[in-house]
C-alpha cells in the first residue's frame, strides 16, 4: 500500500506517541493488531480472541478463551439503577447518546477505585454494552424489557439475541464476529485519542470510554456507517444511485463511508465486510442494496479515486441482518471499547499528561474597557 502524504491541519502526519497495539496503513498488511494481519484475524478468530489479544497481550489458548468467554457471559446483568435510567431515555434519543449515558451511569454504580481493577471494569463494559443498548431500544420502541442474561455464546451472538429477543442465525453471528473484529482497534483515531487524552490525566476508565463514545458519534468517524445507510437506502437502482452521486460530487458534498485520514488507496477492512455483505445480500434475496452500494463504490473511484472505508459496506451488511440503522454506531462502540481500553492501559503504563501547544492567532495587547464604556 502506498504511503499517503500526511501533513497539514488536524495533527495529520504528526506522531502523538507510541503504541504496540496496532499499525494502520503500513506497507504490506495495512492493518495489524499486535502484529496480526486483520485479514487473518477476521477470517479465523472470534471477537473474544481479538479482545483478549488486545487487552491481555497474546492470543488465548483454548482453555483461556473458554474461561474468558464464560467470565464475560457472567457479567451481562444490568444493575436495576441502570435499567431505570435507560427506561427514562425517550425513543427519540440517539442511541449513541444512550451509550454515552449508560457508560457514564455504570461508572457511578461500579466506579473504578484503583487502576488495579481496570481489567475487571473493561471486561464488564465489553459484556454489558450489547445488552444495555438493546434493553433501551426494546423498552423505548416496543415496551419490552428484554432479558440480557441470555444463553448467547459470544458478544456477537449477544448483540443480535438481545436486539431481536431470540437466538440468531449462525451466519449472522459469524458476520457479527467479523464485523466486531474489523472495528476493534485502529491506532490513534479520533475516539481512541480522546480516550488516551482523558487517561493521561489519570482519570477513571468510564470517563475515558464515555469521552470516546462522544468522539465516535460524529459522522466523520463512527457515525459514517449510519450516514451511509441513510444515503444508499434512498436509491432503488444502481443507475439512480450513480446519477445522485454525480450530483452530490458536483455540489462538493461529502459522501459518507468514503475516504480515510491515513489510508490512500484502500481500507483493508472494506474487502472483508464487502464479501460478507454480498453473502447476506444473496441470503436475503436482495436485488438492489448491494448493487447500489457497488455502483457507488465504482463511481467514487472513477470520479475521485476515493475508496470505501470500513463503514460503507457495513451499512448494507447490518441492514441485511435487520439491524435498525440507528444502532449501527453503537455496535462500533461494543467493539471499539476493546481498542479504547487497551490504549488507556497502555497510556497508564507509561504516562505523561497529553498537553500539546497551540499557535496563537488572536489579538495582542488587548486593552481593558470598563463595562459601562463597552459598545
Ligand atoms: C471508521 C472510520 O471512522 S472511517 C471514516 C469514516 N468517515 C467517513 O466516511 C466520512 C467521509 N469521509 C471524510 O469526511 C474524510 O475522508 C475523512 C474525515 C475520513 C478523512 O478526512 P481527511 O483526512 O481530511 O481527508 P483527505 O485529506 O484525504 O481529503 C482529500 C480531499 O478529498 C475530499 N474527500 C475526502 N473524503 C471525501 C468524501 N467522503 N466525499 C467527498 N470528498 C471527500 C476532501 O474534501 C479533500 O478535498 P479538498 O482537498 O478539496 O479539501
Ligand atoms: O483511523 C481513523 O481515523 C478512523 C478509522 O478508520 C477507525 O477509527 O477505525
Amino acid at each position: 500500500m502506498a504511503e499517503k502524504k500526511l501533513s497539514g491541519a488536524g495533527l495529520r502526519g504528526q506522531s502523538a506517541g507510541e503504541t504496540a497495539l496496532c499499525t494502520v496503513g503500513k506497507t504490506g498488511a495495512g492493518l495489524t493488531y499486535r502484529g496480526h494481519d486483520i485479514k487473518v484475524l477476521a477470517d479465523k478468530a472470534q471477537f473474544e480472541e481479538v479482545a483478549y489479544l488486545l487487552l491481555y497481550g497474546k492470543l488465548p489458548n483454548q482453555a483461556e478463551l473458554d474461561a474468558y468467554k464464560a467470565r464475560l457471559k457472567g457479567m451481562r446483568k444490568l444493575p436495576d439503577a441502570l435499567k431505570t435510567v435507560l427506561e427514562n431515555i425517550p425513543a427519540s434519543a440517539h442511541p449513541m447518546d444512550v451509550m454515552r449515558t449508560g457508560c457514564s451511569m455504570l461508572g457511578n454504580l461500579e466506579t473504578e477505585e484503583s487502576f488495579e481493577q481496570q481489567l475487571d471494569h473493561i471486561d464488564r463494559m465489553l459484556a454489558i454494552f450489547p445488552g444495555m443498548i438493546n434493553y433501551w431500544y426494546n423498552f423505548s420502541h416496543n415496551g419490552v424489557r428484554v432479558e440480557t442474561e441470555t444463553e448467547a455464546d459470544s458478544i456477537a451472538e449477544q448483540f443480535l439475541w438481545t436486539l431481536h429477543d431470540k437466538k440468531p442465525e449462525p451466519l449472522h453471528v459469524e458476520v457479527m464476529h467479523a464485523s466486531l473484529i474489523l472495528y476493534a482497534e485502529h491506532e490513534f483515531n479520533a475516539s481512541t485519542f480522546t480516550a488516551r487524552v482523558c487517561a493521561s490525566t489519570l482519570s477513571d476508565i468510564h470517563s475515558c470510554v464515555t469521552g470516546a463514545i462522544g468522539s465516535l458519534r460524529g459522522p466523520l468517524h463512527g457515525g459514517a456507517n449510519e450516514a451511509a445507510m441513510d444515503m444508499i437506502e434512498q436509491w432503488t437502482t444502481a443507475d439512480e444511485a450513480e446519477e445522485a452521486i454525480m450530483g452530490m460530487l458536483a455540489r462538493k458534498d461529502k459522501i459518507m463511508g468514503f475516504g480515510h485520514a491515513i489510508y490512500r488507496e484502500s481500507d483493508p477492512r472494506n474487502a472483508i465486510i464487502k464479501e460478507w455483505s454480498l453473502k447476506l445480500s444473496e441470503e436475503t434475496g436482495d436485488t438492489n442494496l448491494y448493487a447500489v452500494s457497488e455502483r457507488v463504490e465504482a463511481v467514487m473511484w472513477r470520479e475521485k479515486k476515493l475508496f470505501c472505508n470500513a463503514d460503507f459496506f457495513h451499512a448494507s451488511a447490518y441492514n441485511f441482518m435487520d439491524i435498525p440503522t440507528k444502532l449501527f454506531t453503537p455496535i462500533f462502540v461494543c467493539s471499539r471499547v476493546a481498542g479504547w481500553t487497551s490504549h488507556v492501559m497502555e497510556q497508564r503504563a507509561n504516562n505523561r499528561i497529553i498537553r500539546p501547544s497551540a499557535d496563537y492567532t488572536g489579538p495582542e495587547g488587548a486593552e481593558w474597557v470598563d463595562i459601562a464604556d463597552r459598545s
